[in-house]
């Protein structure tokens, strides 16, 4: 993710393996108003201890009430009653102190001067010297200090990033500091606290290092901005992503994922094992082209000129979010390395395409009639770039190409590595392509899917919800704290860099029964589709709070349609010799070595369909059958045989 987190493949954790449970109290903000000695008045009423948790701290204080309700100062003195009173705030008191020293709701990491104090409590020294004592420590000497990991990682130098995050998790708990030198993180793997950043205060934190690393193909787009600029590209581009715009992008998601098959059928015919992760990788860059800026790839098929200048910046960026040293940032490496010149090349064509389609979506609005509306839409072009360019957006072409840009970085990948993993994980669970099978043959047929499909599918969409739960992509997001804030229990300051683990929350054993376990079933097929709102921040596939994913049913839909028509038609097996299915990180999870497959036709495949893929628009409703059905039948038994 980041070049930072780099540091975790360098030098082998030395991690005490000290847990923490008890709670906190931060002692310094004690208030004992009933002193007997000072005030008659004021011992008369008991104490009630309250503990506020509003804002994540955990601070007790001790509020004077009267139990009659009544004004103390207008209280009768019985003198037999206040005697009584005294002693039983004294005891209470005494409880409390004993409590503190005992550590009940105490630090988890304490200071010398806090132990100091806890020990003199055991040995007796009355409550008074106590109280001014603990009245008088300084707040930060006994306020709570997160657990920390300190360490080197040599250790796991080869492993993806988050799986030690993972054991430090359980060992550590929800959130721990983890620190290389004079660096260092906090990892957060707790829903309130990922909530609380996320959602609650979500003002108080940036984008921080994901800013600074996708610089260089971002700009200023929507991922890495913040502040002002984000707000009010946010409120220009969500718009572009309406119903309509969603339910016209289905035909688009079918005919890229027909392409897709069509080169399958070739490899299932000709028994020749397929790459799985790099056709996903192409069918995601297809579908987000056209999507975004109307530009079609067509990577499926060529490998040449954009196509490799996207992956280039593509590599680039994952390479620089796990890079020990920013090379690329010093001056004169620029000029000498021939990888950056390469990467600055390929960022020029790709500059160079995006005005050249930004000037053409202008000519086609400013020659259009259409109006522009809520629902807005060009039928022959439906794309993002042209409802902004229609509505009016008035944004510079450097600030349009990043956001384009960034559009297309982040639907591409994501939805890729999403398919790619279901994939895998439907490899080892026979039982649910089954299910699956079952309920796209009965659901599809032989047509192409249609937004009223998308309802339907529920086991379909609920293997992608799985899917996103063991696999989540991005599995860290990243923030920066802008002021000082309190996680949790703990106090914090500015200028923190976070990492929210997804991975940890959505594997933890303490939220989900068979954590590790690939279970569509867990997620009830009549219940609400899975999100961070009705999983209460322990399932976070988008997200969450104001940065939350733009393009979430744009996803979901685009995967489910890829998925089913996939598996109407197809048989996948890991190929017999594959390499082992392991996982590295860039932005998001990719295998080490590909995911080989063995592709065979269904026995008894619905039907095959075969279109001519030239335009956009598709009658979700033609039945594939209804075309030449018989020579594409013909084709496929021959493919069989
Ligand atoms: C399965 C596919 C996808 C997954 C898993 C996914 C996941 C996410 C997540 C987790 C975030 C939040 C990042 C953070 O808080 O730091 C995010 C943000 C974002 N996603 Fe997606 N995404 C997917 C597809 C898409 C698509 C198709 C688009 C565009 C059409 C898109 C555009 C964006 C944008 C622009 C943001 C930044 C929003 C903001 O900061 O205001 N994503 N995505």
């Amino acid at each position: 993710m980041v070049y930072y987190v780099a540091l975790l493949h360098s030098p082998p954790l030395s991690i005490s393996t000290q847990r923490f449970h008890a709670k906190q109290i931060c002692i310094n903000t004690l208030k004992f108003t009933t002193n007997a000695a000072t005030s008659s008045s004021s011992s008369c009423f008991p104490c009630s201890i309250t503990t506020q948790r509003g804002s994540g701290s955990s601070s007790s204080v001790i509020a004077r009430a009267s139990p009659s309700g009544r004004d103390p100062d207008s209280v009768d003195d019985d003198d037999d009653v206040r005697k009584v009173e005294r002693i039983l705030e004294e005891k209470r008191r005494a409880a409390l102190f004993s409590k503190i020293a005992s550590g009940e709701f105490t630090v988890k990491q304490k200071s010398v001067l806090l132990s100091i104090l806890e020990e003199l409590a055991k040995v007796g020294v009355p409550n008074e010297v106590l109280e001014f004592l603990f009245g008088w420590v300084d707040r930060g000497a006994v306020q709570l200090k997160i657990p920390e990991a300190k360490g080197s990682v040599k250790a796991v130098r080869s492993v993806a990033f988050f799986i030690p995050l993972y054991e430090l998790y359980l060992t550590y708990g929800g959130i721990f500091r983890l620190s290389f030198g004079p660096k260092s993180f906090l990892i957060v793997s707790d829903p309130s606290i990922a909530k609380h950043i996320l959602r609650d205060n979500a003002k108080a934190y940036s984008k921080g290092i994901l800013a600074e690393i996708l610089d260089f193909v971002m700009g200023k787009g929507l991922i890495p901005a913040d502040g002002e600029i984000w707000r009010v590209r946010r409120r220009a581009i969500v718009p572009a992503l309406h119903q309509k715009y969603v339910a016209a992008m289905i035909g688009l998601f079918g005919q890229a994922a027909d392409r897709l098959c069509q080169k399958l059928d070739a490899a299932a015919s000709d028994g020749e094992d397929v790459e799985m992760e790099s056709l996903f990788s192409r069918l995601t860059l297809d579908i987000i082209g056209k999507a975004v800026f109307n530009y079609d790839f067509d990577s499926l098929s060529n490998d040449t000129g954009i196509v490799e200048a996207v992956y280039t910046v593509l590599r680039e960026a994952e390479d620089r979010s796990v890079a020990p040293i920013p090379v690329w940032e010093i001056p004169i490496w620029k000029d000498i390395s021939p990888r950056l010149r390469k990467v600055n090349a390929a960022l020029k064509l790709i500059n160079d395409t995006l005005d050249d389609l930004i000037a053409i979506c202008k000519r086609m609005v400013d020659e259009e009639e259409l109006l522009f509306h809520e629902e807005y839409m060009n039928e022959k072009d439906p794309s993002i770039l042209h409802f902004l360019l229609a509505s009016g957006d008035d944004v510079s072409s450097k600030q349009l190409r990043d956001d384009l840009m960034t559009m297309l970085i982040a639907g591409h990948e994501t939805s890729a590595a999403v398919l790619t993993w279901t994939f895998y994980l439907l490899s080892k669970e026979p039982r649910v392509v089954s299910k699956l099978q079952e309920e796209v043959d009965s659901i599809l047929g032989d047509r192409f899917p249609t937004i009223e499909d998308m309802k339907k599918l529920k086991y379909t969409t609920r293997v992608i919800n799985e899917s996103l739960r063991l696999y989540p992509q991005p599995p860290v997001l990243i923030r920066r704290s802008l002021e000082d804030d309190v996680l949790g229990e703990y106090p914090i300051k500015r200028g923190e860099d976070i990492f929210i683990s997804v991975w940890n929350l959505h594997r933890s054993p303490k939220l989900w029964d068979d954590a590790d376990k690939f279970e569509p079933e867990r997620w009830a097929l009549d219940g609400p589709n899975p999100n961070e709102t009705n999983q209460n921040f322990k399932y976070l596939p988008f997200g969450g709070g104001q940065r939350k994913c733009i393009g979430d049913l744009f996803a979901s839909y685009e995967t489910v349609v890829a998925l089913s028509m996939l598996v109407r038609r197809f048989n996948f097996q890991m190929a017999v010799g594959a390499p082992p299915v392991e996982m590295t990180t860039g932005a998001t999870i990719h295998t080490t070595q590909g995911l080989k497959m063995t592709v065979t036709h269904r026995i008894k495949p619905p039907i095959v369909p075969s279109l001519q893929m030239s335009t956009l628009e598709v009658d979700p409703s033609i039945s594939l059958s209804d075309q030449d059905e018989m020579s594409q039948k013909g084709e496929v038994y021959q493919a069989q045989s």
